[in-house]
């Protein structure tokens, strides 16, 4: 098994009269044997991140820097070398809102078993591992509730056993037990050596299973590190303000709104929310390179 090796990447996408900032700048290896999580407000790109890895972006989308898998990069390698080798055997994908991705007329069991097949898995335990019941499988997508659609999306990514699983939002409708079954599952693969990028605006389910976490704001990651330092001992004033924002510490959330990625400020993106900031931060902070990574001049 081999590293991602995500290396400056950045994603923009041209509208008429404007450039869409959407991912800035981001670097991140993921090993097998790990969880990492990638948090951050909604918008600040962590989808569009993942889409990239896929070769999911819209036409309209234009990157930048490399994502290597081995000898092949993601970000250059074509659809069909995508369709063939990547997607499902290498990497999973759990995509956000997953009952759009479910084909309506054909039963979930009509779809996994495809995936089983084509793949090379199997469709029932895939299922269970989903905390999916054989009869359910008999169901069409308009028929299954959204956290129903949900686990068909979590086992039609686990069916091929990806070693890397590329998790958005996979909790997203269900309840507490299935959410912690999930988790559960998902630290299981880690241990067994698979790696599982898990995109999430849940903090907690990062606190239970991720090994380092990944803090996205506007587009660039503004700190990485250990899962508890960025949680207990976060270094960059949003990542502390997330991380206060946690159930059992109900802190106030930050005020104020990320800037429009289409008119992102030279410095500091978060400055303007920013209690510590100061002149200093009208120039951009670089992400530190060391174990508990941070990109802020007054960090915490
Ligand atoms: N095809 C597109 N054209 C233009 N802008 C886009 C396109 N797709 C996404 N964006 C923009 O890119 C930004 C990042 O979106 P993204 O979906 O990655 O956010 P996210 O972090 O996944 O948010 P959420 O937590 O809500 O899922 C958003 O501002 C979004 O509007
Ligand atoms: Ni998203």
């Amino acid at each position: 098994m081999v590293n991602l090796e995500i290396e400056r990447v950045s994603v923009r996408f041209a509208l008429p009269g404007a450039v869409v900032n959407a991912v800035s700048d981001v670097s991140l290896t993921i090993r097998p044997g790990e969880c990492v999580a990638l948090v951050g407000e909604s918008g600040c790109g962590k989808t569009v991140l993942a889409s990239a890895l896929l070769g999911f972006l819209p036409g309209n989308a234009e990157t930048a820097g490399s994502a290597k898998l081995g000898d092949v990069n993601l970000l250059e390698a074509t659809d069909h070398e995508l369709a063939t080798k990547i997607r499902g055997r290498q990497i999973g994908l759990i995509p956000q809102s997953p009952a759009s991705h479910l084909t309506p007329v054909r039963t979930a069991r009509s779809q996994l078993e495809e995936a089983a097949k084509t793949l090379g898995g199997n469709a029932d335990r895939a299922a269970e591992r989903a905390g999916l019941r054989p009869e359910h499988l008999d169901l069409y997508p308009h028929e299954l509730s959204g956290g129903m659609a949900q686990r068909v999306a979590n086992a039609l990514a686990l069916v091929g056993d990806p070693w890397l699983l590329i998790a958005d939002e996979p909790t997203t409708g269900l309840d507490r037990d299935l959410v912690d079954g999930l988790l559960e599952e998902f630290r299981r693969m880690v241990d067994d050596g698979h790696a599982v990028l898990l995109i999430t605006h849940d903090l907690e389910a990062a606190h239970k299973i991720a090994d380092r976490i990944a803090v996205m704001y506007a587009g660039r990651i503004v700190e990485l590190g250990p899962a508890h330092d960025v949680l207990d001992r976060a270094r960059h004033p949003y990542s502390r303000g997330l991380a206060d924002a946690l159930p059992d510490r109900a802190f106030t959330p930050i005020p104020g709104l990320p800037p429009l990625l289409t008119d992102l400020p030279a410095g500091c993106a978060f400055a303007p929310r920013c209690e510590q900031a100061t002149v200093i931060c009208e120039d951009r902070p670089v992400l530190t390179d060391d174990p508990h990574a941070v990109a802020c001049h007054r960090p915490c």
